[in-house]
């Protein structure tokens, strides 16, 4: 049967790509570093609002000017990180249709018969987790997870949440803990279990975050600040996904909103937190939706200067409900993932770096991203569960090496970096084998495939 929720989205948008520039003038402020207006930003990303589809030749123009303002912003170097994924729960009730990450929580419950292949973890296997891949030498532990219903943020927020549901407020998306075969513990809990050692720990988005304060009046600020106290080190910007209204009501509609999520980004740049930024295209938006986003994201890093990098997120549509019920085809085509980074890079005239994430794009279209305005790699992230159970094929791991031998092969030099890029080691691609050092336990030693948890079970090579 098919799902009514689905069947009724309203793709009628408001915002469509318009623009009153010509593509030549507008090439020609780009390439002297102009600050892009809107409308400059979609004749670009377009390759002009006058023609049907992409123009090839006009698109290599775009692309170039980025790659030439990539090397003035932040020169040749290609830099990526030691990770580690841990996403603690995939417990979600938030049902957006781009994801096949999540499990109902119902099925975590005390009592569901039924076999299902979601997971929660406790703090305690949290920690276990971040201690074994420190062994490793990552230095970045980066989590994100589904908004359990029996996460709090700590214990008086769970009274509250307590006080909520027995006045039956049904909004607050909360179960106790007694209620799940598995507790996965507080936020601050997972927080402080995370941050072994020094590791740099990533997470909290602002979805989490509005998770971690419903029901009350606290402040993202004051929220991220205890996250902080508890190891927290800096947040993912994800959740943005599309940041239009008009969009996220078609496919994320229990999500929070675009103002609601720069709220949650401005206090955990307040709480003296580094943040990332995202977008996730390739969906049911269109080009004005993306550069509008561009445009939200500017005048944030504007009003913060906290957002070390932008990570385009080019949407993997296979097991979504999207894709399954027919709302879209596929996700985004070369041009546009091309194009996508590009702009980014021409008009986020205050965010340094841009990244070329290849577990959305794999190995071959990644390098070549790195010359369409990208300078970040990633990183190693031993374990990725959104993209694979959305239907991604680019695995889950990258060695050093494998990170050396492809940006060498590009002629770039290799740069393994801290999460918040102060922290920069040049890779002599020579002096192999290549292993972590910007970690608490990182000697160099190469991360070896089979010495990973999931050893054997990755499949980093698929997409060559
Ligand atoms: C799966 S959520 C986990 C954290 C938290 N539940 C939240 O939504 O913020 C993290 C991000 O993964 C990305 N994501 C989810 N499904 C995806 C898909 N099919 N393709 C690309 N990115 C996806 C979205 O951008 C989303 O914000
Ligand atoms: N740290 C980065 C990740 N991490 C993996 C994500 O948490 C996630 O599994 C997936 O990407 C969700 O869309 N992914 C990146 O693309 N870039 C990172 O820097
Ligand atoms: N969307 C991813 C990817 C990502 C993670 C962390 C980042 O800082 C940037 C991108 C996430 O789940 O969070
Ligand atoms: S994107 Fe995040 S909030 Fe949305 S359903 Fe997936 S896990 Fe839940």
């Amino acid at each position: 049967m098919t799902d009514p929720s689905v069947t009724d989205l309203d793709l009628d948008f408001d915002h469509v790509p318009e623009s009153d520039q010509s593509f030549e003038n507008v090439l020609e402020k780009a390439r002297t570093g102009e600050r892009l207006t809107v409308a400059d930003g979609v004749e670009l990303i377009t390759t002009g609002t006058d023609r049907e589809g992409i123009d090839q030749r006009r698109k290599e123009l775009v692309l170039e000017a980025a790659d030439r303002r990539r090397a003035e912003v932040v020169g040749d170097e290609v830099t990526f990180v030691a990770n580690l994924n841990n996403n603690v729960t995939t417990a979600c009730n938030v049902g957006c249709l781009f994801c096949n990450f999540k499990d109902t929580a119902h099925q975590f419950e005390t009592g569901y018969e039924a076999e299902h292949a979601g997971f929660t973890k406790t703090p305690d296997e949290s920690r276990q987790i971040v201690t074994e891949a420190l062994d490793f030498g990552i230095y970045e532990v980066c989590s994100v997870s589904g908004l359990h219903p029996a996460f709090a943020l700590n214990e008086e927020h769970h009274e509250i949440l307590r006080t909520g549901v027995d006045d039956g407020d049904r909004d607050l998306n909360y179960k106790p803990p007694e209620q799940y075969t598995t507790d996965p513990g507080t936020y601050v809990e997972q927080m402080d279990a995370m941050s072994v050692d020094g590791v740099h720990l990533h997470s909290m988005t602002p979805e989490e975050a509005y998770h971690a304060k419903r029901g009350t009046d606290w402040s993202y600020e004051s929220v991220y600040r205890e996250l902080r106290e508890a190891g927290l080190a800096s947040a993912p910007g994800t959740a943005a996904e599309i940041l239009v209204d008009e969009v996220r009501d078609v496919i994320c509609p229990g999500k929070i909103d675009t103002n609601d999520w720069v709220e949650a980004m401005e206090g955990a740049m307040a709480a003296g937190l580094d943040t990332t930024a995202t977008i996730m295209y390739g969906h049911v938006e269109n080009e004005m939706h993306r550069v509008m986003h561009l445009k939200v994201v500017r005048d944030l890093q504007d009003r913060t200067g906290g957002i070390t990098e932008f990570v385009p997120l080019s949407f993997i549509h296979q097991n979504t409900p999207l894709f399954e019920h027919g709302v879209v085809d596929g996700g985004a085509s070369d041009d546009e993932d091309e194009l996508m980074i590009a702009v980014a890079r021409l008009f986020l005239d205050n965010v340094d770096h841009v990244q070329s994430s290849w577990v959305k794009y794999g190995n071959a279209k990644g390098l070549k991203l790195l010359n369409c305005g990208a300078d970040d790699f990633m990183g190693t992230i031993l374990s990725e569960e959104i993209t694979k159970r959305a239907g991604g094929q680019y695995g889950e791991y990258r060695t050093f090496d494998e990170y050396v031998d492809m940006i060498s092969a590009i002629g770039r030099p290799a740069v393994e970096r801290s999460t918040d890029y102060r922290q920069r080691r040049r890779i002599d691609p020579d002096d192999g084998p290549h292993g972590p050092t910007l970690g608490p336990r990182a000697d160099g030693s190469p991360m070896l495939r089979t010495g990973h948890r999931d050893g054997g079970s990755d499949s980093a090579h698929a997409d060559d």
